[in-house]
């Protein structure tokens, strides 16, 4: 095995990229286009691999293939998916294709870049701002004016509404949850898009939703008990969100009939009743005088009850409902960001490939499940009669899709420039993602995701409006190369950076005619105001990092602006992730109160997430709720610029400690399976056993909080790693079912993915803005290498 043999320097893939992460030049850490240098020219070095799967690399050519193009060299692997998969039937000429991005380079990667220093010039004046008042008291008025002073704080321009045009009801008009998966795993990503329709009964049957106490346990079969209690549930959801009338409950019907276009239901005493608001029945199947399945409706959202009782589960029911499908993730966005690996061309090859697979309607995966192949496609729309069974009432089956674009920092050698420069990442993501979207636009797809011909795409990671205003530039010239109507790229603005947030409202000024959402990404944001402040003092334990001054402030003032801007009816307001997958019941009571804040989206991690949090959407009149927010005064500015810092004496060794072990072990848990297995989004149990959804942004967090600690001298480097070194032990162990696993445990010093997440802190405060990216992309690419049989 090759593994191991390489240089000793953790990210080397070449000579070059040990460089950049020399100790001796700190210089060249702490700049944005470090990551860009991790890319060293390697046209000698680069090696193509095989696209099926993005852990077996093989072989295919050790010269590194480039295919030179106008002004470009393109990775042959590249160059010929573009050319056989995506590019035909969209009528762009695949020559006209990468002319128009060799002109985008030649015209704006400069200005990428400078973008990119300008965000270390503001770290590095805030950083001395803050080293220049050490010990002193935090003004906050003195501090406001500096970011103002420095050009980080912009002012606000006049009043102003989005004009966005062709939104796609799912993102103007309904409010529902948003499901986020990692594109380059094609089961989760059709699954996703299968999200929009789930099972009630399951989601509720399968979680912690509802309580295994009364001999209501999960585990050993089908259990009658535990059914009645998701019965109960369900009946205790619709009396509230649909009553019947005359006080009925849902938990007394027995039948269910249509009669004169209108929904009758018997109860078990013999009467009849109706919904309290004729509008709930939208449609059935089957004989009006037995229906198969009815379809209910509330909030823009259905419900399908579908009867049987002759089912295991029918036959327990009091009318015999086998099985509620309920309408669950409205939008869901494929992420080629932060939950992928995708390190070189042939693993943007696999992202490209899902995503142009779903655009054509031509996707499929076929898996092992219980015993059994399974094969999964995208699901048809589902057509029902109309209340009066005379006409057919179609619903959308999948989700809208959505495609999230890796940010403005990420370079990439899949295409390179005549000299061997990598380009912007970005600028070929946009180009790929959206020429394979035309397939939807033209219609000649198998399906259509936006039937009012927009593409949406989700853009991560951007610091403030003239960052905002470069990407909707980017897409401007994206939609010329390509013939597309202007404004038909639609994107979605992630609040998850400082920067954005407190000038959110310029950032949206900037995209008003193409903006569909706002969403905070609370957990990159939280990395980012970590690491912004890292010289001001040591941040908070971890008990207390969510109750902090700037993050509700945060959350409210996002909803302020994308109201004021006039978003409502047009865009989303979204919230962040669930990043607790197993805990639903946790999830059910207090994902709510992101509706109860204005949001009309929020983010969960699973299709099951997305059937349960849809419940608080039939309960929570979202229209309502942010009518009413629009009278309320902004949130205020100097709660969200309030460092979360503490007081050192506050923090004691004990706690310290604890915090370190557990931040350990969820930075490794996720890194070697990132590193040594391609995985990008994990559930890693935490010290407590429950699994968390981690991905590049919480290991953002969970870096940045140690780095800090680790300035400041709360922890110091042996502690971490011995701490390190101890977690990497239990880490093997919650991996230890899994034969492709490999142990850290006795391999330290060579191994790659123990050593990347160590440099993860103890670089953390020289990388640009926290990012995770430089470690992890040279450390998998140097495991690549490394292990290539
Ligand atoms: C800060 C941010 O940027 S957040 C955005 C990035 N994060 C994400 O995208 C999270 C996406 N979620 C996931 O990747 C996964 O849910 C994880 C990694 C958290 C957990 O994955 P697992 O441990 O495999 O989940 P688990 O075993 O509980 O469930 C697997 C089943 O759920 C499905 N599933 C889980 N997550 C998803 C998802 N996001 N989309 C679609 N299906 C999913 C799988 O398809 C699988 O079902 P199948 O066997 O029928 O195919
Ligand atoms: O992208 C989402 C986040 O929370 O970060
Ligand atoms: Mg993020």
């Amino acid at each position: 095995m090759l593994r191991h043999k390489v240089c000793r320097g953790i990210f080397g893939i070449s000579q070059g990229s040990i460089a950049t992460y020399s100790p001796t030049c700190p210089q060249l850490l702490h700049s944005n286009l470090a990551i860009k240098s991790l890319y060293p020219k390697r046209s000698a070095q680069t090696r193509q691999f095989s696209h099926t799967t993005t852990n077996k690399m093989t072989l295919q050519d050790p010269k590194g293939d480039y295919v030179n193009v106008a002004s470009l060299r393109v990775n042959r692997g590249l160059y010929q998916f573009v050319e056989n998969e995506v590019a035909p039937n969209t009528g762009v000429d695949v020559a006209h294709f990468w002319e128009c991005l060799s002109n985008v380079v030649s015209k704006m990667a400069p200005r990428n870049e400078e973008l990119l220093k300008k965000r270390d010039s503001l770290q590095k004046q805030i950083d001395e701002w803050h080293l220049a008042r050490k010990g002193q008291e935090y003004d906050a008025a003195e501090y406001k004016q500096y970011l103002m002073d420095i050009g980080y704080l912009l002012p606000e321009g006049e009043a102003f509404k989005v004009t966005t045009s062709n939104v796609d009801p799912e993102i103007a008009s309904i409010a529902g949850p948003q499901l986020v998966v990692p594109i380059n795993n094609a089961r989760y990503a059709l699954n996703a898009c299968n999200g929009r329709w789930q099972s009630l009964f399951d989601g509720l049957y399968g979680t912690n939703a509802v309580s295994e106490t009364g001999g209501a346990q999960k585990a050993g079969g089908f259990n009658p008990r535990r059914a009645l209690k998701v019965f109960e549930w369900v009946d205790n959801l619709l009396d509230e969100v649909m009553p019947l009338a005359d006080g009925a409950s849902w938990a007394q019907t027995k039948a269910f009939s249509v009669e004169s276009e209108k929904l009758c239901i018997e109860l078990t005493d013999g009467k009849k009743v109706a919904p309290k608001e004729d509008s709930v029945f939208a449609g059935y199947l089957g004989d009006a005088a037995k229906p198969t399945s009815v379809l209910i409706k509330n909030n823009n959202l259905h419900m399908e009850l579908k009867f049987n009782a002759d089912g295991a589960v029918g036959a327990e029911h009091h009318a015999h409902i086998n099985d509620i499908q309920i309408e669950s993730a409205i939008t869901a966005i494929m992420d080629c960001e932060d939950s992928v690996t995708a390190v070189d061309a042939e693993d943007k090859v696999a992202v490209y490939k899902n995503w142009t697979g779903l655009m054509r309607g031509t996707l499929s995966a076929s898996f092992q499940k219980g015993g059994k192949t399974l094969e999964r496609v995208q699901n048809s729309d589902r057509v029902f009669k109309s209340p009066g069974g005379s006409e057919d009432v179609s619903l959308k089956g999948r989700s809208l899709l959505l495609v999230r674009n890796v940010g403005m920092h990420m370079y990439t050698d899949a295409v390179t420039t005549a000299g061997g420069d990598d380009i912007p990442e970005g600028f070929l993501d946009a180009f790929v993602t959206i020429l394979a979207a035309i397939h939807d636009v033209k219609g000649n797809g198998k399906y259509a995701n936006s039937v009012n011909g927009s593409v949406y795409i989700v853009k991560p990671k951007q610091h403030g409006p003239e960052e905002v205003a470069f990407t909707c530039e980017l897409f401007t010239a994206v939609e010329q190369a390509l013939d597309l109507p202007k404004n038909t790229v639609k994107i979605g603005v992630m609040d998850e950076e400082r920067r954005t947030t407190i000038n959110l409202y310029e950032c949206i000024r900037e995209a008003k005619e193409r903006i569909v959402f706002i969403n905070t990404g609370f957990l990159d944001r939280m990395g980012d105001e970590i690491h912004t402040s890292i010289e001001a003092g040591p941040v908070v334990a971890l008990k207390n990092l969510r109750k902090v001054k700037w993050l509700p402030a945060y959350e409210a003032w996002n909803v302020d602006c994308g109201i004021a801007a006039g978003l409502v009816g047009t865009a989303q307001i979204g919230k962040g992730m669930w990043a607790a997958p197993d805990s639903m019941a946790e999830m059910l009571e207090q994902k709510i109160g992101h509706l109860k804040q204005g949001a009309n989206t929020s983010w969960v991690p699973s299709p099951i997430a997305a059937s349960l949090h849809v419940t608080h959407y039939h309960r929570v009149n979202v229209q309502e709720t942010q009518e009413a927010l629009k009278s309320r005064l902004r949130a205020p500015l100097d709660d969200i610029l309030t460092p979360p810092l503490t007081d050192r004496a506050d923090l004691n060794p004990e706690d310290v400690q604890k915090d370190l072990e557990a931040m350990a072990q969820s930075i490794l848990g996720y890194v070697v399976r990132w590193i040594d297995m391609g995985v990008g989004c994990s559930k890693v149990p935490d010290i407590h056993n429950i699994g968390l959804m981690e991905d590049r942004a919480t290991l953002r967090i969970s870096s940045q909080h140690l780095a800090n600690w680790l300035h400041h001298e709360i922890i110091t480097k042996d502690q971490i790693k011995s701490a390190f070194e101890k977690m990497a032990a239990v880490v093997d162990e919650q991996n230890s079912s899994d034969p492709a696993y490999k142990a850290m445990v006795g391999t330290f010093e060579d191994n790659i993915a123990f050593q990347g997440a160590l440099q993860l802190v103890f670089k953390g405060r020289e990388v640009s803005n926290g990012y995770t990216e430089p470690v992890l992309h040279a450390s998998r690419r140097k495991y690549k290498a490394t292990n290539r049989n």
